[in-house]
Parts: C-alpha cells; structure tokens; sequence
C-alpha cells in the first residue's frame, strides 16, 4: 500500500496473497517455496504463522528469507491456551489449537483485505475452518492447499465415502478391504474431516503438492469424483520450483553428510531420516542401528526427536538423547555417519552417491526422492504415511517395504532392517526399482523446465488470481 500525503488517496495493491500453512514445519516450508514463487511475480505475501514455529523455520531454511515481499506474520495464542487438548470436550490437541488460531488468523486476513483490491488466501487443507469469517467478503478468494498426494486423497474418500457421521468401526472394515496391510492411520475424525471437506463450498479452487507425471491416473480420478467444478492445479513437486539454489558446492558452510558422500561410489550410500514428526523408543533405536549395521552398506542416519506440536512446548527439534549400542560408532567407521542435526535432505538426495532412501514416508520426503531419482525402503508411522508407502512401493514399484503397517504396534526388528537394505541397495531388484525412479524423474525434470506441463499449471494458477 502507498500513501499519497498531498490529497491522502491510499493507493492499493491489485493483490496481496496470505498463506495459512498447518502449523508444522513441513507445511510451512512447502507454503514458504511456494511463496517464492509467487513473490518474484510481483505479489506481496504473507506467511501466517505461530511466532515459535515461523522462528524454528527461519533457523533451518537459508535460501530465500530475504526476500522482500515475502513477510512473516507471527501469530500468537491466546495466554490462557496451556496443555494439549480441550478435556472437556475431549477434542484432539489439533482440533483445540485450530480453534485458538481462529480469531488471530481472521483479525490478519481482514487488516490485510484493507490493503489490497483483493486478498488471495492460500491455505493448508485442515485450515479452512479457522478462516470461515473471513471468506464471506467480497474481495477475498480461498484456495486450498493439499499436502498430499492425490492417490492418498482419493483413497481415503472411497474409503469414507459411506460413512454416516464419522462410523470408526466401519471405516476401519472399509480400509482393510480395500488395503489388506492397512487399518485406520488417521484415527476416528477423519471420516468427520473427510465429510467437512466434501461439503466445504467457500474456497475458489485448489491446489496440491503433486504431478501429473507422477499420478496424473490419481488427479484425474479426484478432478471426476468433484461436485463443484472449481480448478485443481497440480503445481508440485514445489521444491522443484526452486531447484536452482541448491547448488551448494561452493558454499562455505557445506553440510558434512555431502562431505561424506562426496568421498563415496555412485549411488552406494542409503539415507536413513524420518522427517519432523516420527517418534522413536530407544529399543527402536537400538534395531535400526543393528540393522543398518548388519547390511554392511554405507549409510548416513538422521536421528533427532520429533518437533514439538504445540506452541507452548516449544517447537525445536531437538538433537535427542538417544543411545546407540556399545560401539556401533566404532565397528561402522567410515561406512556409517550419524547426524543428530538438522540436515541438507534435498542435497543429500540430490548427490549421486545416494542410491536408496529409508523414509516414513512423509510425502515430501517420496516427492523429494522420486524427482532425485532414489529408490524408497518404505517404513510408514502415521497419517498419509502408510498410503503413501502403498503409493511408491505397489503402485510406482520405486520402492520396498521395510515393515508391514499391520506390524505396526511391533518394534521393527534388525533383521527387516537388514533385509530391506540389501535389496535396495544390494540386489537387481533394488538396481530395477532405481532405474524405474530415474525414468520418473527425467519425466518430472523434463515437465518443471520452462514450458513443461509442471512449468504451465504453475503459471497458468498466477495469471488465474492476478485476472
Ligand atoms: O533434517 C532434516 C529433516 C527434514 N527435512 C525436510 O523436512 C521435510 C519433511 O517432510 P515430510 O517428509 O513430509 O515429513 P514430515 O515432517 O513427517 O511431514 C508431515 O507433513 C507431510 C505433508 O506435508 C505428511 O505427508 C507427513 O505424513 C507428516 O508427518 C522434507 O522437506 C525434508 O527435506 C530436512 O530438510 N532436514
């Protein structure tokens, strides 16, 4: 906004976008790329966010913050929110704080909505109620963000399509027909989360983390199954946007896992890392150490707590206090690095001595992989992780399962470990299982260059809100 001090005319942006990711770091970074993008088109955005988390984020992203229409937000809770649910009405912790984000969230998007002819919200899927209010102005457009991949998102609506008001028991049965080694990963409110979302009229169009090269079969299927005809642009994989600023072979401050394999073979080292959320026992730990030990391949294992997930613990992703058995360290010097830091995932997977990649997972993590061209050993904890795991490993074939999801509650043993990496890294079926991921990746390279079809469906969504 400019103000004209000599007869006081406020001139106004044409558009201002405000993002409103999940409050956890992978939404938040995905929602940061992508304001990227939008943001060297010309367009001021606003990234609105819990003030711990956007401080976390700033801590462990280097590219980009500079930027000058890219600005934080920071959201505060208010004073009274302390604990991790609401008892009383027995809502999940999730629930509670959407709840609390609502009146903070809303009293931004209108101070913005002053300053511009239109705001675009873009927000996280499970956002959309603590926004309502707003969405009901007249120069205010959502657009729903999806974090997840198409086929995840379509699977879990054939399997709560029938479900009467959020029936667990029935949508367990539902999710064991459908996928035999699968029980419900989303707990009892994702029938009720489904149902909202199939109902939800308010948002303008939707957007998802995906691409049509990937699973164009699965995009098709939802764009056939909605009732409202608004667009649906696949504009991933998202870090993909921004591919050119990680090159760090000439930074000074390189990571010491690229150190590692840049010493290494072509495609002989496996990554072993789980994300922001996965939580870990020591006697986990204890397995996947033996394993990783007994393969004999080269590895490199990010072992770290889980973020936080409430504004009041603190979301820092600590290093974590785990053991590893007596003299692990010693007995795989020099095939084996463990890193307790925060890493360079997309660097790690982009170097051409890592050849596999033992994931939860996280569909970053698959989409990261798949455009690197690294195979998968699948090990899904929770949420969309065990889809998709079906995803990449039946459905892709770039990858193994390393433990059967109805396991689960089982500690993963060594031996699975063990196995799991020796294919991947070991066998021709693992050798099979990466060339099939360097196809898929050229295809996903090819369609992000400029006039691929990736390339078009992200241009084709800025032309759409700046009309
Ligand atoms: O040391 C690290 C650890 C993680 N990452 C990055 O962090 C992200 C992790 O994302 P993801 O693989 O999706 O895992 P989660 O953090 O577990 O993601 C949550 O959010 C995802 C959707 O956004 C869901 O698919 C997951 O199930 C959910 O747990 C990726 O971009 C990684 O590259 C790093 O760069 N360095």
């Amino acid at each position: 906004m400019a103000i004209n001090s000599s007869d006081n005319v406020v001139h106004l942006n044409e558009v201002i976008v405000a993002m409103v990711p999940f409050p956890e770091y992978s939404h938040l970074s995905q929602l940061f790329i992508l304001a990227r993008f939008i943001a060297s088109h010309n367009i001021p955005v606003h990234l609105l966010c819990l003030a711990d988390q956007s401080q976390t984020f700033k801590q462990r992203v280097q590219d980009g913050l500079e930027v000058s229409n890219i600005h934080f937000d920071d959201l505060s809770l208010p004073s009274e929110t302390e604990g991790t649910g609401d008892a009383d009405n027995d809502l999940p912790w999730i629930t509670f704080l959407l709840k609390k984000l609502s009146e903070p969230i809303c009293r931004t998007c209108v101070e913005l909505s002053t300053n511009a002819k239109r705001l675009v919200i873009i927000h996280d899927n499970p956002m959309r109620t603590s926004i309502g209010d707003v969405l009901s102005f007249p120069d205010v457009e959502s657009y729903i963000f999806h974090s997840v991949p198409a086929f995840t998102r379509y699977s879990l609506f054939q399997q709560c399509t029938d479900i009467v008001d959020g029936d667990h028991e029935k949508m367990v049965q539902q999710l064991q027909d459908e996928f035999p080694m699968m029980e419900s990963c989303f707990g009892p409110y994702m029938a009720m989360f489904v149902k909202m979302e199939r109902e939800w009229k308010l948002n303008s169009g939707e957007f998802i983390n995906s691409c049509r090269e990937v699973e164009g079969k699965y995009l098709d299927l939802l764009a056939n199954e909605s009732t409202h005809n608004k667009p649906l642009w696949a504009i991933g994989p998202l870090h993909m946007l921004l591919l050119e600023s990680h090159d760090s072979s000439s930074s000074t401050t390189r990571h010491e896992c690229l150190a590692f394999l840049d010493e290494q073979d072509v495609n002989s080292v496996i990554f072993v890392a789980f994300g922001t959320n996965t939580k870990f026992s020591q006697d986990q730990v204890n397995e996947l150490a033996l394993g990783l030990e007994q393969s004999n391949h080269k590895f490199i294992w990010v072992l770290r707590e889980a973020d936080k997930k409430m504004d009041t613990e603190k979301c820092e992703g600590k290093d974590g206090n785990f053991e590893l058995p007596k003299g692990f360290q010693e007995r795989v010097e020099g095939r084996g690095m463990v890193v307790r830091n925060w890493v360079p995932q997309l660097e790690i997977l982009e170097h051409s001595s890592t050849g596999g990649f033992l994931s939860h997972c996280g569909w970053n993590s698959c989409l990261e992989s798949i455009s690197m061209g690294v195979p998968i050993a699948a090990w899904p904890n929770n949420a969309d992780q065990p889809y998709n795991a079906v995803f990449v490993t039946n459905v892709l074939k770039i990858g193994i399962s390393v433990w059967s999801w109805a396991q689960r509650e089982e500690l993963m043993t060594a031996a699975a470990v063990e196995k799991a990496v020796k294919t991947l890294m070991g066998s021709t079926e693992g050798e099979g299982m990466r060339q099939r991921a360097v196809e898929l990746s050229n295809k996903i390279k090819n369609s992000v260059s400029h006039g691929g079809l990736a390339c078009k469906e992200m241009e084709s969504f800025i032309s759409y809100i700046t009309r």
